[in-house]
């Protein structure tokens, strides 16, 4: 686990430059440190996990704790070891060196049935042949639940997930979404003690994956379940999470909620997936703080920046009053994303994206205006 690194230095009652309101605001947030662990804050442990195939090591030592009832996502590239990690946790893969432990118990050595969690794939197997009910009802035949209890859970999961007026139907006349409720009312029904999810909305269209965010975090929040989300989708992350673990090559690069992963990243790396910060080094930073900050890199969130045309109006009527000097440069682009316009900067030597909201069209700046940009230095971040 990693954690956010230190500030420049302790702030003291009075702080007035602007390097030490930078470094009072990080070391404010910083010290906003964990409460002792408790056994539930611990309920699922991860202890030293490692990983290979082959040569390659896929991850190393792992360490986390996610508490009892929580949504934790992990997020991170393709490729970093995320589904894997997550099999790994369910006994779909066996790892090589570590410890996994539910509710005190270690349940490495236990095969997935005996694990007591549910899983959910991207891409649903449901029985083809079967309606929705026994589609949802199979794993309790499997256990040989008794038939009058079997109907009951089945009725009440699948009115949790709102498909009770589907369970006659089979799975062809189902909609993506609605199949992957399927799936997810076949974990449920097992009444798992945890639930892992790899990409459960990846394959559905932007509107039905938005609705199915929201649906599923109720549907976790309503049960208490302890969940384990795998996404490489950031805004996803952001919505859903009650914590994001980011994965880089490897390893879980930082651990925290939404919030401090967003505006206080621990590394560049994490600030390169995050958003689309503007990395520079202390030089190309100095005029956009007004000082060379001793450290490697500075980083700044495209909405802290701020445009000031040759008019000499700032363009953007919210701007905060804790802005640095400025330098100039030249709008070489302009996208429009919707709510938000993103210009990209050519300053001296370096370029900025710089994100301002698209309030109409009186606001725009176009192409080849040369400008000002000024960093809110209550937002920058030294690493
Ligand atoms: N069965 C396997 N045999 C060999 N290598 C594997 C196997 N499964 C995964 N890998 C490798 O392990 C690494 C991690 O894969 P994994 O699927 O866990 O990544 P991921 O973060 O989930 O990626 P994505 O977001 O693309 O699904 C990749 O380099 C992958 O090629």
């Amino acid at each position: 686990m990693s954690s956010a690194p230190a500030p420049l230095s302790t702030p003291e009652a009075t702080p007035a430059s602007p390097e030490t309101a930078v470094a009072e605001r990080s070391a404010v947030a910083d010290s906003l440190v964990a409460e002792p662990p408790s056994a539930d804050s611990r309920y699922l442990r991860l202890q030293g996990l490692s990983k290979r195939f082959g040569a390659t090591s896929v991850f190393e030592g792992i360490e986390a704790d996610i508490a009892r009832g929580e949504f934790v996502t992990l997020l991170g590239p393709s490729g970093c070891g995320k589904s894997t990690l997550l099999r790994a946790i369910a006994g779909l893969t066996a790892v090589d060196a570590g410890h996994v432990e539910v509710d005190g118990e270690t349940i490495t050595h236990l095969p997935p049935q005996k694990r007591g969690i549910g899983m959910v794939f991207q891409h649903y197997a449901l029985f083809p042949n079967m309606t929705v009910f026994d589609n949802v009802a199979f794993g309790l035949r499997m256990h040989k639940v008794p038939s009058a209890e079997r109907q009951q859970r089945v009725d009440e999961t699948l009115s949790l997930v709102e498909l009770e007026t589907h369970a006659h139907k089979h799975p062809h006349q189902l909609s993506g979404g609605q199949r992957q409720r399927v799936a997810l009312a076949r974990s449920l029904v097992l009444e798992p003690r945890i639930l892992l999810m790899d990409e459960p909305l990846s394959a559905l269209d932007a509107r039905i994956r938005q609705h199915l965010r929201e649906q599923l975090r109720n549907i976790q929040q309503q049960l208490g379940l302890t969940t384990l989300f795998v996404t490489h989708d950031q805004e996803e992350a952001l919505m859903m999470s009650d914590r994001i673990f980011l994965m880089g090559k490897g390893n879980i690069l930082q651990q925290g909620d939404g919030e401090a992963l967003y505006t206080r990243p621990a590394s560049q790396e994490v600030a390169g997936f995050m958003g689309a910060y503007n990395c520079l080094d202390a030089q190309q930073a100095s005029s956009l703080l007004g000082y060379e900050a001793d450290a490697a890199q500075v980083v700044f969130r495209p909405e802290a920046l701020y445009l000031k045309s040759t008019m000499d109006e700032i363009n953007d009527p919210t701007t905060p009053s804790h802005l640095g000097p400025g330098c100039g440069g030249v709008i070489v682009q302009r996208r429009l994303l919707g709510n938000v316009i993103r210009y990209r900067v050519e300053c001296q030597g370096f370029s900025l994206h710089v994100d301002a909201l698209n309030r109409g069209a009186r606001y725009l700046l176009p192409e080849g205006a040369n400008v000002m940009v000024h960093a809110d230095l209550e937002e920058a971040r030294i690493l």
